[in-house]
């Protein structure tokens, strides 16, 4: 991306985190006593066996689901302070989202699915950096197409596009390469890594992938819902080590009813 870093993120922090799912005999905690500190304008990974609690700790730091206790902050706003209607709003006008699954809307162009959540809320993308946003990631040519006319690759790419267009606070991503080969892989982390060192954006993602980790500033590693290791500057060799620590047989169990 061809524009001056402008530090659009923010700090996202969690405190004594805990989740629970079900009650009494069937009762999951999912996330027990996490306490999380993530730097605005940097890159972090959440990673850990199966199980382990990174999806449900994404969905909480991204107001996605209530914890059942604990604090989530993004920049200063207290989540757990917000009403739906005002999370929801939050949601759409500071945070962006990319999931593994890509979530594009079928009927809607490449273009109409990018200013979607601005569209939606009422408001024009700027015509300069909707062009910067598209063009950094390689769709100006496929504008007018739809999902179905695209690659995995190109729609990731549109989802990207999505999240930056709207210069979010945070970006959180769901295991955004996990349905792409790993050409295409290595392109969407490029792009996230990038926004990263030149737009100064937040980014925070959950991988199952070392090689994906190691894109990252920071790795945060979870196991039975707590944080258990953390690696700065990651290679995807030392990722690959801690993972091995944590689970040696290569399949995490669920913490059932601690
Ligand atoms: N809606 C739910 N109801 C009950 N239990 C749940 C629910 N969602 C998650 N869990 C449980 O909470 C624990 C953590 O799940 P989570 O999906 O966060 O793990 P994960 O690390 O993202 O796993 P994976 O790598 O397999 O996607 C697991 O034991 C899971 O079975």
């Amino acid at each position: 991306m061809s524009v001056a870093p402008t530090t659009t993120g923010v700090t996202v922090t969690a405190q004594a985190l805990r989740k629970e799912y079900g009650s009494g005999q069937s009762r999951v905690v999912a996330l027990d006593s996490v306490d999380l500190d993530l730097a605005a304008g940097r890159f972090t990974a959440i990673m850990g066996p199966s199980g382990s609690g990174k999806s449900t700790l994404l969905h909480c730091l991204a107001g996605l689901d209530r914890p059942t206790s604990g604090t989530v902050r993004i920049g200063d706003a207290d989540l757990a302070r917000l009403d739906d209607r005002r999370l929801t709003l939050l949601r759409r006008d500071r945070i962006g989202f990319v999931f593994q699954k890509f979530n594009l809307l079928p009927t809607l162009t490449a273009e109409e699915n990018i200013v979607l959540p601005q569209a939606i809320a009422g408001r024009r993308p700027d015509p300069d950096w909707l062009q910067q946003v598209v063009t950094a990631v390689g769709l100006t040519d496929r504008l007018g197409h739809r999902p179905a006319e695209l690659s995995g690759g190109q729609q990731q790419r549109v989802a990207v596009a999505r999240a930056l267009v709207t210069r979010p606070w945070v970006i959180f991503a769901d295991e955004p390469t996990g349905n792409l080969d790993s050409r295409s892989g290595a392109e969407v982390l490029r792009l996230l890594r990038n926004a990263v060192d030149t737009l100064g954006q937040t980014v925070v993602m959950v991988t199952h992938d070392p090689v994906a980790a190691a894109h990252a500033d920071r790795v945060v590693f979870l196991a039975d819902g707590r944080l258990a290791d953390e690696l700065r500057t990651p290679t995807a060799a030392r990722v690959l080590d801690a993972l091995t620590r944590l689970d040696p047989a290569g399949a995490g169990a669920p913490s059932v009813q601690r």
